[in-house]
């Protein structure tokens, strides 16, 4: 069997689908998670846990209070508790992460940020006496943790953070506080109820002069009695947009008492008289945050990938209008229309795993560069991963919402979940760095990059950078998907050239730097975006020329032509400038018949990603099929359907109609 969902009983249209898909599910899973390894452990621990009554909702998760979500994550989380060590290799981050996203969905829980910033952070910054002293108490669960840096007035600009941590020598101690209502942290992800312990980003002070964001790690909570310690204020910042099943939480100091090695010192250091050892590399205590960024392109793939799998699968039995054949309405997935909001956001999502595989395997080896004292790779990596995350995290909330329309009115129902979805994933526009300015973040190694190729050092530019340096040729647009790669080589490069040339322009004009910077954003923005997309189409690429299985390569490579068409259409009026207006419409035509290739395979496409229901949480989306009885089912479900008559009614409506009556 080549698509390994087929099961007895399922919707005969979505079977249809499956029987059509031409090549092999498990082998296609292998490729997008990395190894066939990996993949088979990913279903072994989803098929543990479903023999785990225990890890099941206890009621579908759209009906509950946020209070009952947060309790219901917690009881999972204490089940299991008592199954970790079967379930996953506790050292392996992928599978932990798999669990978390199987057993508690994407709403948010306690250990949300222990182990995607707190233990990274003890990982990257503590050294190895406190890694001794606390790593393995984290790892062990036996403290919950939480990484604590945003404040109510000061989030993107880390150098006005106005927590302060001030050294005493006498005492040997930090004080920690918090000057003004400004000054709370605000937003920290399991901060609010649930952590005891917190990775806590404060402006260290010693004899009056300040040295900047550092990393302390903090106790907040009595271990015994889970009450706020002397000094702290905590609590939750209440409900948000969506991820609700997280305690994202204020925290304030009042003069907090913190010994003098509570200070994470790897990088940095305080010794007792109050000395101060600078970081190797300034941005060295950013770590963290890079990590998350690092991730993200995997997360938000298996974001969008979620809202895919609903809106292709519902596609696929949907039936609405007519095409040739009067007697049966078509399956909506059969509309161009429709292939066309879904199938290049199909493409996306493997593009962006694959991406997100690159950018975790440069920072795991970044870690390892900088403990061995080489911090060179930072540069190229924080300028990377800011502008994959900022791209990503926005076409990520468009694929979502073009899947939600993909399911007309039922898409709009929770039933179909992609709001929660949405509401999920749209958060990465914002957290890790809100993504105008982490686009210009890039666009400062951009436009330094530039200037090297004007200062003839083209030799020392970085990865990835070699294009710019590059003369424009002819492209000659049938030579395959490298042609594509050279018109966003060109479209890029001219941008940045055309930005760095404004900056520049603006300058020698007579304003200020910063000035002129900010004159230049929204250009220097539009460069930063060109130069990522070339990024994820070229990793694209090399990644799918890199397989050697046959009928995966083929479908695969469909499904980069589906991606090269579209994202050089999207770009059209940048492209323009290299591609004549005949070549666009060419390339439409190409699109046009890539998405009829693809047609067959779409549900085959997305079955691959092996995400359970369990996982999914939609009753639209289910690997079954079964629409409209799932639906119904799910619907009577409703609090609201315990009872014919609320009591809202016999109070408000009914004495409100009698006495219309009378
Ligand atoms: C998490 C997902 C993983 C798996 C989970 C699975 C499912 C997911 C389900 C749900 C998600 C669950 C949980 C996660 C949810 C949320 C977590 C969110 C956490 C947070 O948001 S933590 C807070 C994040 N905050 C930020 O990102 C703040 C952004 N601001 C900054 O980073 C800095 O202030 C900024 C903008 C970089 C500026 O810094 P600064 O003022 O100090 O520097 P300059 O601009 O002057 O630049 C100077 C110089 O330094 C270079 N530089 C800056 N940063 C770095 C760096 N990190 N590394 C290397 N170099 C850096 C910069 O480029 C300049 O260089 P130049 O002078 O140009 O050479
Ligand atoms: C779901 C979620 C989870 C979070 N989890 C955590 C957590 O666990 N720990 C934690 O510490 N924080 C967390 N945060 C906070 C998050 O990191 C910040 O909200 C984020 O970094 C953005 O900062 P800000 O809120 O100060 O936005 P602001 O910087 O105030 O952004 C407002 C606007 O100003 C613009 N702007 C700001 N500065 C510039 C500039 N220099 N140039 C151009 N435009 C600019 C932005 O582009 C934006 O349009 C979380 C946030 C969310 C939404």
């Amino acid at each position: 069997m080549l698509n390994k969902s087929i099961m007895d009983g399922d919707n005969p249209d979505l079977t249809e689908e499956r029987m059509k898909g031409a090549f092999d599910t498990d082998k296609m899973a292998a490729v997008i998670y990395g190894s066939e390894k990996f993949a088979i452990r990913r279903r072994e621990i989803t098929e543990s846990i479903s023999r785990i009554p225990q890890l099941a909702d206890s009621k579908p998760f759209s009906f509950m209070t946020r209070e009952e979500k947060i309790s219901e994550s917690c009881r999972k989380l204490s089940v299991l508790s008592e199954h970790w060590n079967q379930l996953i290799d506790t050292n392996n981050e992928e599978e932990a992460l798999h669990l978390y996203r199987e057993v508690l969905g994407l709403e948010g829980h306690a250990f949300s940020l222990h182990e995607t910033m707190f233990i990274p952070s003890l990982v990257a910054q503590a050294n190895d006496e406190q890694q001794e002293k606390w790593l393995g108490r984290a790892k062990r669960r036996e403290i919950i943790g939480c990484y604590a840096q945003t404040e109510m007035g000061h989030g993107t600009n880390l150098r006005a953070l106005e927590t302060t941590a001030t050294y005493y020598p006498s005492t040997q101690e930090f004080i920690l506080h918090t000057p003004t209502e400004t000054a709370l942290k605000w937003w920290p992800g399991a901060l609010g109820k649930s952590s005891n312990y917190a990775v806590v980003v404060a402006d260290l002070v010693i004899r009056d002069t300040h040295y900047g964001a550092h990393p302390f790690m903090v106790q907040l909570r009595d271990e015994k009695t889970h009450n706020p310690l002397p000094g702290i204020t905590v609590g939750d910042i209440g409900p948000k947009m969506a991820f609700n099943g997280a305690d994202n939480g204020f925290l304030g100091f009042n003069q907090y008492k913190l010994p003098r090695d509570h200070m994470l010192m790897r990088h940095s250091r305080v010794e007792e008289n109050g000395t101060y050892t600078k970081p190797p590399h300034a941005k060295i205590g950013y770590s963290s945050m890079v990590k998350v960024r690092s991730r993200m392109a995997m997360d938000q793939g298996l974001f969008m990938v979620s809202a895919l799998v609903i809106a292709v699968r519902y596609s696929a039995v949907r039936r609405q209008g007519f095409l040739d054949d009067k007697s049966r309405e078509v399956k909506v997935l059969d509309y161009q229309t429709q292939q066309h909001r879904l199938f290049p956001s199909i493409a996306r999502a493997y593009a962006f795993i694959f991406c997100g595989f690159e950018t975790i395997q440069l920072y795991d080896q970044l870690l390892i560069d900088v403990k061995n004292g080489d911090t060179s790779g930072m540069s190229d990596l924080h300028a990377l991963t800011s502008g994959l995350k900022s791209v990503v995290t926005h076409q990520t909330g468009e694929g979502i919402e073009q899947a939600r329309m993909a399911c007309g009115g039922h898409g709009y129902s929770m039933a179909s979940y992609i709001s929660e979805i949405y509401g999920v994933a749209i958060g990465g526009c914002t957290y890790e760095g809100e993504n105008m300015v982490m686009l210009l973040q890039l666009a400062r190694y951009l436009v330094k990059s530039v200037e090297l190729v004007k200062t003839g050092k083209s030799k020392e530019l970085g990865p990835m950078m070699n294009y710019l340096a590059e003369p424009d040729t002819q492209i000659d647009l049938t030579s395959g998907p490298e042609a594509y790669v050279k018109v966003f080589q060109h479209a890029a490069r001219r941008q940045v050239w055309k930005a760095t040339d404004k900056f520049h322009q603006l300058m020698e004009s007579g304003q200020s730097r910063d000035i002129a910077w900010n004159n230049s954003a929204v250009e220097l923005t539009r460069a930063s975006r060109l130069h990522t997309r070339l990024y994820i189409m070229e990793t694209f690429i090399r990644r799918v020329s890199s397989i050697s299985d046959v009928s995966i390569k083929k479908v695969l490579i469909d499904l980069v032509n589906v991606h090269v068409n579209y994202e050089v259409l999207d770009i059209g009026t940048y492209a323009l400038e290299h591609v004549s207006s005949t070549q666009l419409d060419s390339i439409r035509s190409q699109l046009y018949s890539s998405l009829d290739t693809l047609r067959p395979n779409a549900v085959s496409l997305i079955d691959s990603f092996q995400i359970s229901d369990m996982q999914l949480r939609s009753v639209l989306g289910r690997r079954d099929g079964h629409v409209y009885t799932n639906l119904f089912e799910w619907a009577k479900a409703s609090p609201l359907n315990q009872t014919h008559v609320l009591p809202s009614v016999n109070q408000y409506l009914k004495p409100m109609m009698d006495k219309a009556k009378l």
